[in-house]
């Protein structure tokens, strides 16, 4: 540093430690079919997983898991139920508390558009009892759990 230049004044607070996020996922349930798209983003590259995504400040599940299937198909959903919620440590830098909810498509026959091609491959439904493989790691540890998200009556 040069004679006479200002120092610059030590940040008083230290960086923040990583916090694990809240995701919302979509059991989004056709006869005995479910919604499952491949995955682009980093997380979880090339498996099967739900639509969903990250809940914003102010948003109530509902309408989190509402706005995530319309931003990423076009899908309006109806019927939305909360499931369950599950504590998923990803990686080193991922940490998710996700809270699953169950819905059905407001019009069965609309067809689910790819909208955010950066992220998903493309959506389509699925067989409950021949799902696609891989599955993203949290929807694997539900499905080995015999979680069913389908209603029992
Ligand atoms: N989309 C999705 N997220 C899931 C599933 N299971 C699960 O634990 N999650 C958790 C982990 C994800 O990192 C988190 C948020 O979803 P995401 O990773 O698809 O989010 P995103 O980048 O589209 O989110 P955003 O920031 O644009 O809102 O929810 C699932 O089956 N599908």
């Amino acid at each position: 540093m040069e004679n006479g230049a200002q120092q610059t004044p030590a940040a008083k607070t230290p960086p923040s430690p990583p916090m694990p996020k809240v995701g919302v996922a979509v059991f989004l349930l056709k006869g005995s079919k479910v919604l499952l798209g491949k995955r682009l983003s980093a997380v979880g590259h090339s498996t099967f997983a739900l639509p969903g995504g990250h809940l914003e400040f102010g948003e109530s599940f509902e309408e989190c898991a509402t706005r995530e299937v319309k931003e990423e198909t076009g899908l309006i959903i109806d019927k939305t139920e909360y499931l369950t919620v599950t504590n998923n440590v990803i990686s080193e830098k991922v940490h998710t508390v996700c809270v699953f909810i169950r819905a059905v498509p407001a019009d069965v026959n609309q067809k689910p558009e790819t909208l955010e091609p950066d992220k998903c491959a493309g959506w389509d439904w699925y067989e409950w009892n021949n799902l696609p493989k891989p599955l993203f790691g949290p929807l694997e540890d539900m499905v080995q759990s015999g979680f069913n998200p389908f209603p029992t009556t």
